[in-house]
């Protein structure tokens, strides 16, 4: 069998050579480091757990829990007929075919957790299905944003230093970044009392408001859908955020991590040495350090799919399909937890422990108690809107582009976050000709619906992305296809006060659950398909330990990692 030929030139290697990473045993000074286990129980040996949730972060729960702890019986109880979350991909027939949308994931990094994401695509087979985008091709390099009426091409270490200097010269929307990284040493570090603050204000004290409004807001639309302004710094830049505190300075921390290694959690070193010293196979490394990007033949739903294909045919795990989960509690002297299924008088069953792959709002409604678990967390919708031109190359080559908060109302009055070109990102070799056609996703929405009582519906949607499109890129052509998905909650918003909403989540659960009901997804440590990967892997890991998966909240920097070099086998560690 072959890897799959990505448009940009990756040459087909055999696929026993590739994506083969062997990872040695943990070194007894790690395994040490993590401490001997006090006592395990019967329960604790053969484990039978329900997991609540069949997305991404369920599925890998199930995946690692299986690995990790081979007598586990496991149920997922999910309330839809479908697998998979948000990994949404739908084919839409086309005159010559049918071309492939993306309801919202598109595309995954390979860098530090996708490692483990990708080391999943091996063992699912997955790897002849995947789809590698090359580090130096124009979707990776080329990355724009809207502003003030025009796109921007943000600068890129491989345009040369007089593209870049021009570019920074003659483009408002980089006015304030030279001034804004030269002063950032010299400025004042934080109150000590402050416990946090927002991403806006954190960058706006530390370089300056310019920067926030015109870039960073347009890199937070990209991920987080959100506001700048009301987005958590000590959750979503941690690193950043301690930098100022123990260093006095961003910049000045940058530099001292290049030089000395990077400060890192306990649990991230443990992580980072490990992935240092997973051995790939030569072709695969070589692919990977390569690539920019990855997504599969079908879309991101066959990563869900083929997880579940995994899990069921291992035996040991079961899908209760449309079977939303009505309400949990804790079984007091038994050391069970009941799930009960439907209704108040639906099915129940008990289990030894309960991992709840929910959103926070969701196990609070399941939950049996008075108080809510998990304080409360908001979330964006986000309107993807899919369009498919017959005519080809109807935008700049690259990723596509975002729009900061700061473009004019009148540029933006539709309120996208930003649109992705697809053709460019994941070519589809099943549909025929794609490389000449256009494939766009206009994304609205996000924090600029915040308060809205009702969303703009299908029509509305898609009027909305085509006039966007005429206004930034002069695209008059009815699509031949379209698809509009409306995705509801979909982003967890990490607003100011997150780390310390996750402490007070931890204290409920283990108080009112002794550590029988555990708790992953995108609302923990990251809302990326890699982070929500990891997460799963670490609660896996931390299954005996009676934790509910929020013990690495605020977790202190302990440890230092070099970063690798040219010739280097590992970093080292401090
Ligand atoms: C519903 C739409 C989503 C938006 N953000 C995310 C989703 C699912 C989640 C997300 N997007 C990105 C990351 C960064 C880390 C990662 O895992 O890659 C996360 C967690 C980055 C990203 N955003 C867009 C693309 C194509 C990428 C990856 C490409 C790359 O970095 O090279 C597009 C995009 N996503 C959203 C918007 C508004 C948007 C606009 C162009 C929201």
């Amino acid at each position: 069998m072959l890897l799959r030929h990505s448009c940009h030139g990756f040459t087909p290697v055999a696929r026993k050579q590739l994506l083969r990473p062997h990872t040695p045993q943990w070194p007894r000074v790690l395994v040490d480091r993590i401490g001997p286990r006090l006592y395990s129980t019967h329960s604790d040996r053969n484990p039978d757990i329900a997991i609540l949730g069949a997305g991404i972060s369920g599925l890998a729960s199930a995946y690692y829990l299986l690995r990790d702890h081979p007598n586990a019986k496991i149920t997922v109880y999910e309330a839809s007929d479908r697998l998979g979350g948000w990994l949404q991909s739908h084919r839409a027939p086309v005159r010559d075919g049918s071309v492939l949308f993306e309801g919202a994931l598109r595309t995954i990094r390979p860098a530090v957790n996708g490692a483990l994401t990708l080391q999943l695509i091996e063992d699912l087979d997955l790897a002849t299905d995947t789809i590698f985008t090359k580090s130096t091709a124009p979707a990776a390099r080329n990355r724009y944003i809207y502003y003030p009426d025009h796109l921007v091409r943000l600068p890129h270490p491989s345009f040369g230093i007089f593209n870049i200097l021009y570019t920074i010269a003659t483009e408002k929307a980089l006015a304030g970044v030279i001034p804004g990284v030269l002063g950032e040493p010299f400025r004042d570090p934080r109150d000590e009392k402050m416990s946090d603050e927002s991403i806006g204000e954190f960058f706006s004290r530390r370089f300056n408001k310019s920067i926030v409004d015109r870039l960073a807001s347009a890199v937070i639309h990209g991920i987080y859908a959100g506001d700048i302004w009301q987005l958590s710094a000590k959750s979503l830049f941690p690193r950043l955020w301690r930098d100022e505190a123990v260093e006095s300075s961003i910049v000045t921390g940058m530099v001292r991590g290049r030089a000395e290694g990077i400060p890192m959690t306990e649990q991230d070193a443990d992580f980072y040495m490990n992935l240092k010293k997973m051995q790939w196979d030569p072709a695969m490394k070589r692919v990977i350090d390569m690539t920019s990007v990855f997504t599969f033949k079908d879309g991101s739903q066959m990563l869900a799919d083929r997880l579940a294909e995994h899990l069921m045919g291992s035996g040991q795990v079961t899908f209760a399909m449309e079977s939303p989960v009505h309400a949990i509690s804790a079984l007091k002297g038994q050391d069970l937890v009941e799930v009960r299924t439907k209704s108040a008088a639906g099915p129940s069953r008990t289990h030894t422990h309960v991992v709840s792959a929910l959103s926070p709002a969701h196990l609070n409604k399941v939950w049996a108690g008075s108080n809510a678990l998990v304080p409360h967390i908001p979330t964006v919708n986000v309107m993807t809107v899919n369009l498919y031109f017959r005519t080809p190359n109807l935008h700049p080559d690259g990723f596509g582009y975002l729009i900061p908060q700061a473009t004019p109302f009148e540029q933006n009055p539709e309120r996208a976050l930003g649109v992705v070109f697809d053709t460019a990102y994941a070519p589809d070799p099943a549909e025929a000709q794609s490389a000449l056609r256009t494939k766009l996703t206009v994304m609205l929405g996000g924090h600029w619906w915040d308060g809205w009582s009702s969303f703009p519906d299908e029509q509305e949607g898609l009027a909305l992305a085509k006039s966007l499109l005429e206004r930034h890129l002069g695209i008059k052509e009815e699509p031949e296809a379209w698809r509009v998905n409306m995705q509801k909650d979909c982003i967890p918003q990490y607003v100011v006060g997150h780390s310390a909403k996750l402490k007070e989540a931890q204290n409920n659960i283990s108080r009112e659950f002794s550590g029988r009901l555990k708790v992953t997804g995108n609302w923990i440590a990251g809302v990326g398909v890699n982070d929500c990967i990891r997460n799963a892997y670490e609660l896996s890991r931390s299954f005996n330990k009676g934790g509910t998966g929020l013990e690495q909240v605020d977790a202190p920097f302990t440890s230092r990692i070099r970063p690798v070099r040219a010739g280097e086998k590992h970093g080292s560690e401090s």
